[in-house]
């Protein structure tokens, strides 16, 4: 069975990927199958950049097809804050303090200048490849002013989506990934890999 590999070791992440990119024909595996995978520095300037670090660092190592997401939330009026530092914006990989410091940044700001967006960019890697596939999603809404919902992960609660009337973390993952940046982004790649990928 071929297998594939998504080079992430976030579990939301993980989930929403498993959700829609699988087939009979692969197995998909993930960085949480491999705990001892060393931590990769993501030190790009750009989502691509840090997106292409992970995918190729985890494809050098298992030599098989590797797929990165390097994702974050662009707030318009902290100037596209925090960006590619959103998993590292308050402390490390602590969603709770990430949406805790946001808060407090946009403290005074009035819901209709908390507008924001969500980004993936995925990058799929390839040892048969030279070069990678490389797809982005957006996707845009409002930064809320307390946490509302479950569900999701990460800036999830307080990400709210003007036309349900809910945040992110309040939706089904079916609902999220037919609308989220990161759900736009594996449609894209769904329509691309299999033209681009040499397997042999
Ligand atoms: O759909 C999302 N819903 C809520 N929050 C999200 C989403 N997508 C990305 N985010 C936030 C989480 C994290 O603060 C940062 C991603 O950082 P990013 O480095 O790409 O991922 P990560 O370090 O959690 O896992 P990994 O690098 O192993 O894939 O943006
Ligand atoms: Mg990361």
């Amino acid at each position: 069975m071929k297998e594939i590999i998504i080079a992430t070791k976030n579990p939301g992440k993980a989930r929403e990927f498993k959700r829609v990119f699988n087939d009979q024909e692969f197995t998909l595996k993930t960085l949480l199958d491999f705990p001892d995978f060393p931590e990769i520095r993501e030190t790009g300037t750009t989502f691509e950049e840090n997106a292409t670090i992970k995918a190729h660092a985890v494809m050098q190592r298992f030599n098989l097809p590797t797929i990165a997401d390097d994702s974050g939330l662009e707030v318009d009026a902290l100037y596209g804050r925090p960006g590619i530092l959103s998993a590292r914006y308050a402390g490390d990989h602590n969603d709770a303090a990430n949406n805790a410091k946001l808060l407090s940044e946009l403290g005074g700001v009035p819901m209709e200048k908390r507008t924001a967006q969500f980004v993936s960019t995925l990058v799929f890697a390839n040892p048969n490849n030279e070069k990678d596939l490389v797809v982005r999603g957006e996707f845009k809404g409002l930064i809320g002013t307390l946490p509302q919902g479950d569900d999701g992960f990460g800036y999830d609660p307080l990400f709210y989506l003007p036309e349900l009337k809910k945040t992110m973390a309040e939706i089904s993952i079916d609902q999220k990934n037919q609308i989220s940046h990161r759900g736009q982004a594996i449609k894209k790649l769904e329509q691309q890999w299999r033209d681009w990928i040499n397997w042999y």
